[in-house]
């Protein structure tokens, strides 16, 4: 892995020493911070600037903290010649000189040269004296030619830390009581370098009190540990228990898959998928960045503002009042869904959704473009003059995303400014009181908790547009040095799909026809022409009939088509295992890849190869 690369060049630098330091001064760092965050909110009653606070308020420092002596040591072991089992061996030396291994890295190889790396401590939890490291020293050198070098592991105050923000001087940070070096990593970091930088030099805990998908799931601590360069000697006392920012998220229906609960991203069971052609808001799956805003419906603004717009502010009744309630059938898909099956290829970043990463509901709300045209002036004259290019959505919960002016404009692209899901209020876990709806777009771009609309000639800034996490890659591509991922366009329509719903993988069937059932879709508004089932891997194919959604505009076909095959199992399949496998063909007669292999792709995102299903024929 390129994780795997980076961090054998991250220990070969290595980079210990220690440092002395002072209690870090909040009172100095809470403004700073403070100040941007709440420059990035949004009028008028923005939650983020609120979890901000709560956030610092749990951020006290240890009183009386400071650099003092060390809680572990390390232990470089550099051997000229390396061998299997070395360092197995030199572990048996560690634990029969009594000392504790808190952690034991393989280094960096040149040749046959090698350097172990050990975080030790005495039995009795402290850092070894100088008379232990002496002899762990020595009984270290008689298993190999080299060097060995025993240290006291750096302490840093939270003052030492702070003085690490730039590429020149390394970057720091700290968590809990630990200190990182990421100076490498920024870069390669899936939510995107601005954000990771806001960090620099302090500590990443009240973040990460945000971004619990650090914490949750994935390998964001694993790849922090590789980062380590040290213990923090004034580390953040433990919050408060009440100090959580998800505390006011809705309570959701314990049918969804969850991947995470903070921030919660949540999938759409199979089993639920096709009971109804609009899939029912409570288990509409779920996918956010962050705490759900809460918002009383009275206070909401709407601001759209920009170049070439004169800006307005809208509360919820005059969009409800001034323009047509418009209705759009619109499945969202995540740009993610059925990431799960390029993981198994090999491991990409990211929440590993199966197939129910999309749902489909009515909308209604009222026509972007009206909005942006008729009540903001923003005619095509203007485009022209002002060279507007992109349309951005500014979330209240911190979420920016931003979709080209000819879809946001164009009379047949539907683009909603949307107040109500499947005829009810727009649900807070969805959104309210408005949300965008960008019909055949990935989902990121339908932007939930909406309050600011800015025309634009840039797109959006921010890990979600600009950055790599929805940047599809080479499958070749397994790091990030050297590309720039600015330049790379990021996701807007998305491929043909298609998913078998029943069977489930691992069935038995017992009749000789196999009952399939599943749903389609394409980005773009491209409807699905048709849909092939197989069973024999491809060699001969049964077109299913489509059913629920088939009779959408051709080219406006927004929303998922289902559809449903009898395939006869052929004598030499009877009793046997075998798969079952779709691939749909869209209004561009373009189909599915066969295979995931060449899809894969560091972030794994368009996975929409045949989709299939193992299952086994009982005679
Ligand atoms: C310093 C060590 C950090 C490491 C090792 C790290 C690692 C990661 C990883 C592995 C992911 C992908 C998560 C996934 O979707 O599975 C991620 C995403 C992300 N990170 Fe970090 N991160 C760090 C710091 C930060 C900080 C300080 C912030 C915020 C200020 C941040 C904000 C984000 C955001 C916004 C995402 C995208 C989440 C999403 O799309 O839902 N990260 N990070």
């Amino acid at each position: 892995m390129a994780y795997a690369r980076w961090l054998a060049g991250r220990i070969a630098r290595g980079g210990w020493g220690s440092s002395g330091g002072s209690a870090r001064s909040l009172a100095r760092l809470r403004p700073r911070w403070h100040a941007r965050a709440c420059a990035a909110a949004l009028p008028p009653a923005i939650l983020a600037c609120q979890y901000l606070d709560r956030r610092w308020s749990s951020c006290e420092t240890s009183a009386g903290a400071g650099s003092g002596s060390s809680s572990s040591s390390i232990i470089r072991f550099r051997v000229d010649v390396d061998r299997p089992g070395l360092l197995s061996e030199a572990t048996e030396v560690l634990k029969k000189q009594e000392v504790n291994i808190r952690d034991a890295r393989i280094s960096t190889k040149q040749g046959t040269k090698a350097t172990h790396i050990y975080l030790v401590e005495d039995r009795n939890g402290g850092g070894l004296s100088e008379d232990r490291l002496a002899q762990v020293r020595g009984a270290l050198g008689q298993l190999a030619e080299g060097s060995c070098e025993a240290a006291p592991w750096p302490r840093y105050s939270s003052e030492e830390v702070l003085k690490h923000q730039t590429a020149e001087n390394g970057i720091w940070v700290s968590y809990k009581d630990g200190v990182y070096d990421i100076t490498d990593f920024v870069q390669n970091h899936p939510g995107g370098k601005d954000k990771i930088m806001l960090a620099a030099g302090k500590a990443i805990d009240p973040f990460w009190r945000i971004y619990q998908q650090h914490t949750g799931r994935g390998n964001a601590l694993e790849l922090l540990e590789s980062m380590r360069i040290g213990d923090l000697s004034d580390p953040p006392a433990a919050r408060a228990s009440c100090d959580c920012p998800y505390d006011s998220d809705p309570e959701r229906h314990p049918g969804l898959i969850f991947h995470n609960n903070k921030p919660c991203n949540a999938e759409l069971p199979s089993e639920l998928m096709m009971d109804s052609w609009l899939t029912p808001n409570p288990v509409w799956f779920i996918r956010h960045h962050h705490p759900v805003p809460v918002m009383d419906p009275e206070d909401y603004r709407l601001c759209i503002e920009g170049v070439g717009t004169k800006a307005v502010t809208l509360c919820l009744e005059d969009l409800k009042k001034r323009f047509l309630k418009r209705e759009v059938c619109a499945t969202l898909q995540c740009g993610g869904n059925r990431r799960s099956e390029l993981d198994q290829i090999e491991k990409t970043s990211g929440i590993p959704w199966g197939f129910g990463a999309m749902s489909t509901a009515r909308w209604g709300g009222v026509y972007l473009r009206e909005v942006l045209q008729h009540c903001a002036g923003l005619s095509h004259e203007n485009v022209e003059a002002f060279d507007v290019k992109h349309v951005i959505f500014k979330g209240m919960d911190g979420m920016e995303a931003s979709i080209p002016i000819e879809k946001a404009l164009s009379p047949y692209g539907d683009v909603l400014l949307a107040y109500e899901m499947n005829g009810e209020a727009l649900p807070s876990e969805h959104g309210a009181p408005v949300r965008v709806i960008v019909p055949g777009v990935v989902g990121v771009r339908n932007v939930k908790w909406v309050g600011r609309v800015v025309a634009s000639t840039e797109e959006a800034e921010g890990p979600w547009q600009r950055g790599l996490a929805y940047k599809g890659f080479s499958p070749m591509v397994k790091e990030l040095q050297g590309i720039d991922v600015e330049k790379i366009p990021s996701m807007h329509e998305l491929p043909v799909q298609s998913a078998i719903v029943s069977p489930k993988a691992g069935s038995i069937i017992e009749l000789d026809d196999v009952e399939v059932k599943g749903f389609a879709w394409s980005g773009g508004g491209r409807g699905i022409v048709r849909v092939d089932v197989s069973i024999d891997e491809g060699k001969t194919w049964v077109t299913a009939e489509l059913t629920n959604g088939k009779d959408q505009d051709y080219n406006r076909a927004w929303a998922w088509t289902f559809w449903e095959a009898s395939v006869p199992v052929p004598e030499e399949l009877q009793g046997k295992e075998f798969t079952v496998l779709c691939r749909a063909v869209d209004a561009a007669y373009s189909t599915q890849p066969e295979r995931p292999e060449p899809l894969w792709n560091l972030r794994g995102l368009n996975c929409n190869c045949w989709h299939r299903v193992p299952i086994r024929h009982q005679e």
